[in-house]
């Protein structure tokens, strides 16, 4: 454990108890200051930020206790130890109720401080990850908002409106759409956008678990209820009570348990397998299908009545094949998100690499785009990326996608800007360099070509 560093103070009136402890936890490697009473204790830690304080309850002028409560705020990132004379327990007990982490009887060995100390020190670091870990997970839900589902298509624009409704009631959505699509996008949005925003989501793909144990997982099991089940177990149902729960892929559930599911939906209840009685769950159901479940209900796949319940809200996410104008705002999107990930710094793609992303039928989706941007991205050594970071088949595009993948907005300023800069970096990679050929193909003078060179900062 790694405590080099680490300052600690020692309050306590007994010089040699001071230097006892200095001489011990300075060999440990702490950076000790010693204050002789609660006052002078208080001054040091108004002017310096301890990690660890070992604090004498019993002192003249101001002791443990009035040190605790004068020193408040000012303890907030500190761990506290009192040390207490043998017998006084119920004041150690306060003192831990002022604040203070632990306590030491005194007389106490040496290695009694030691293990308090690593004690504390181990609950610093688990301080620490909870910390981490929280505001990891703040991220996680910013993350998880309409605003950080890209789209400007009207296709997805809709579904953004409609979602943003539907999020503020506990209706049953079914969301349709191919693989990577953004389904569990979606899904994650609504939830966080809804009262029960802090409460649990839960996303489980009905298809990834294997039949047998399917039963066992949603609705948990009671201790003895089948050979192996030695404890009671809850079931996804019950892990998302009062918040939400994703049931991915719902086309591959059984028809065996399609039918428990439509009682979960109609009775909101459970009961776990080996219960004798059932259980009141308060969940939201979001569903999502890359299957066409009208049709596997007409094949006599999916239950008509368990469809019909889901099927409140239905939400089509189409695929991106069908909206080509979301394409330039995805790939700037993940770029941002990759650039920070990866510690890049891409300014873009080339038009010719867009017009050949544009042009691509996506059969994975935004899922696959998304992977592709982040393989290009790691590719290149420049910061543009081109067409030959993409493994993808180039082609002629239609006039107003170019247009439409290039330029936002209205300014021809800024659209003449983005023309000038590629134009010439095409031009100049077409000619290998040669500026003198540049300028004929551009029909530029050379000054004016090396003018623009340095405005937009393009290199070769
Ligand atoms: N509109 C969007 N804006 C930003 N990112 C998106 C968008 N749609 C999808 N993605 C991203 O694409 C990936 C796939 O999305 P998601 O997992 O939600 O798709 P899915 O339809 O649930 O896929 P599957 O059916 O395979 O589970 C995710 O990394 C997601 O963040």
């Amino acid at each position: 454990m790694d405590i080099l560093n680490k300052d600690l103070l020692i309050i306590d009136d007994e010089e040699n108890m001071r230097h006892m402890l200095t001489a011990l936890l300075t060999k440990s490697g702490y950076r000790i200051d010693e204050a002789a009473d609660g006052s002078e204790g208080l001054e040091k830690v108004r002017q310096k930020q301890y990690d660890f304080i070992l604090c004498d309850l019993k002192m003249p002028n101001m002791d443990g206790m009035a040190f605790l409560r004068e020193a408040g705020t000012y303890l907030d990132a500190t761990t506290v130890i009192v040390m207490s004379a043998y017998g006084s327990i119920d004041t150690a007990i306060d003192a831990m109720k002022q604040g203070a982490y632990d306590y030491i009887s005194k007389p106490f060995k040496s290695d009694e401080v030691c293990l308090a100390l690593k004690k504390a020190e181990e609950r610093e670091k688990l301080k620490r990850e909870n910390f981490q870990l929280r505001e990891r997970l703040k991220s996680i839900e910013a993350h998880c908002n309409f605003a950080n589902m890209i789209g400007k298509s009207s296709a997805m624009q809709a579904i953004f409106r409609l979602s943003e409704k539907v999020a503020q009631y506990d209706t049953t959505v079914l969301v349709t759409g191919e693989s990577g699509t953004g389904k569990e996008l979606i899904a994650r949005g609504i939830h966080f956008k809804s009262d029960r925003s802090q409460e649990p989501f839960i996303a489980v793909n009905c298809g990834g678990i294997p039949e047998t144990l399917l039963e066992s997982e949603f609705f948990g099991y009671r201790k003895g209820a089948f050979t192996g089940a030695d404890r009671n177990k809850k079931g996804l149902f019950e892990e998302a009570d009062g918040g939400t729960l994703f049931l991915d892929e719902i086309g591959e559930l059984p028809r065996a348990l399609q039918v428990k599911f439509l009682r979960v939906l109609q009775e909101n209840e459970v009961r776990p397998i080996g219960a004798s009685k059932t259980r009141k769950v308060n969940v939201r159901i979001l569903a999502a299908t890359s299957k066409n479940l009208e049709a596997e209900v007409q094949e006599g796949r999916f239950r008509q009545d368990l469809f019909y319940r889901l099927n409140v809200m239905p939400l089509r996410l189409p695929p991106l094949r069908e909206r080509p104008e979301d394409i330039p705002l995805l790939c700037r999107h993940f770029i941002r998100r990759f650039n920070e990930n990866l510690k890049e710094n891409i300014e873009g793609i080339s038009p010719e690499a867009m017009s050949i992303l544009i042009r691509h039928k996506w059969p994975g989706n935004v899922r696959e785009l998304e992977n592709m941007i982040e393989r290009a991205v790691i590719l290149t050594d420049g910061a543009i990326l081109s067409a030959e970071h993409f493994s993808l088949e180039t082609g002629h595009l239609p006039e107003e996608d170019l247009f439409e993948s290039l330029f936002e907005g209205y300014s021809l300023k800024a659209a003449q800007k983005i023309l000038e800069k590629n134009l010439i970096t095409k031009a100049l990679s077409a000619t290998g360099g040669n500026r003198t050929k540049a300028t004929q193909l551009l029909e530029i003078s050379h000054p004016s070509l090396l003018t623009k060179i340095k405005a937009y900062d393009i290199s070769l």
